[in-house]
């Protein structure tokens, strides 16, 4: 027998970095998982660790590049730290970083102190950042996660197959909700530090990109929908190559309020949690590769 494919290392260091600019202090709230591989052979069969870095020293790296490196961004953190393990150790051939990071918004109040934040409850921005040694041996996924959506109108789903098992109606008219899970890859990324603030520049268009294109379908599908969402980031985002979307279809379903002697006139509705209609698929810039796992449960 062979040994296959293996990786390890620290998973979810919840590392919280504080900038403090006198009475106005910056959280940067990140969860890191570090996964390194290379000539791991001999930890597996003979059982000697002369080549193992340890999970507690990656797990110390992460906390000492947030105090020496500072938390630019999620991506930014990644790319120094998969640098430093493949550059650092010839046994590492490649570094796999993920980031989730949770935003904090300040709360505003009178008077000088400005250290007080309430975590906010929308999306969850991701970040994954592999590096293979050498200048093309970069991949930086970026991505968000729980970011639910609706329309209340301009959604319709008619026209499908209609075999024996077949009840559902056809509608003109219905809630389309979803919560949006996306990654997107860039391109031609070599690890060089950008100008500050472009990871979150980019961040932030291509959630508006998301976001608009989400309210300004008028759906024919969850799938189109889907589609549209895709095609205007890819279309907007020079930059970006590859971009896959996970969708779950949070079904709202008419209330029967006949035994009531009630009329629903698409204003009662029963949100259901599951089962769920999960819509997914990568959209790619002509002549670009897929680079982005279709799973992206462990993403
Ligand atoms: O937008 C949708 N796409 C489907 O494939 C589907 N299937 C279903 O039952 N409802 C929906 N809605």
């Amino acid at each position: 027998m062979i040994l296959g494919q293996n990786q390890y290392g620290k998973a979810e260091n919840r590392v919280v970095r504080i900038v403090r600019d006198g009475a106005t202090h910056h959280i940067k709230d990140l969860n890191v998982s570090v996964s390194l591989s290379g000539d791991m052979d001999e930890v597996h069969l003979s059982g000697s660790n002369a080549n193992v870095l340890t999970t507690d020293a990656t797990k110390n790296t992460v906390f000492a590049f947030a105090k020496e490196h500072g938390i630019a961004s999620a991506e930014q953190f990644g790319i120094h730290l998969a640098r430093h393990f493949v550059t650092s150790r010839q046994s590492i051939t490649t570094a796999r970083i993920r980031v989730e990071e949770y935003a904090w918004e300040r709360i505003e109040t009178p008077g000088p102190k400005r250290h007080s934040f309430v975590r906010t409850n929308q999306e969850t921005r991701t970040a994954q950042i592999t590096y293979a040694g050498g200048p093309d041996g970069w991949q930086i996924i970026s991505g968000l996660k729980d970011l639910v959506v609706m329309n209340s109108t301009d959604s319709e789903f008619r026209g499908y197959v209609k075999d024996r098992y077949t009840t559902l109606p056809e509608t003109a008219d219905r809630i389309l909700a979803t919560e949006v899970h996306a990654r997107w890859r860039h391109s031609g990324t070599d690890g060089a530090e950008p100008e500050p603030g472009h990871w979150d520049h980019s961040y932030a268009q291509v959630r508006e990109h998301l976001l608009h294109a989400f309210a300004e379908t008028y759906s024919l599908s969850l799938q189109q929908t889907l589609y549209q969402m895709g095609a205007r980031v890819i279309d907007k985002c020079p930059g970006i190559d590859e971009i896959r979307l996970s969708l779950p279809n949070k079904h709202h379903f008419l209330a029967d309020l006949e035994p009531f002697g009630l009329k629903n006139d698409n204003e009662v509705y029963f949100a259901a949690d599951r089962p769920y209609g999960l819509i997914e698929a990568t959209i790619l810039r002509d002549g670009a590769e897929a680079g982005i796992p279709a799973d992206l449960t462990n993403l």
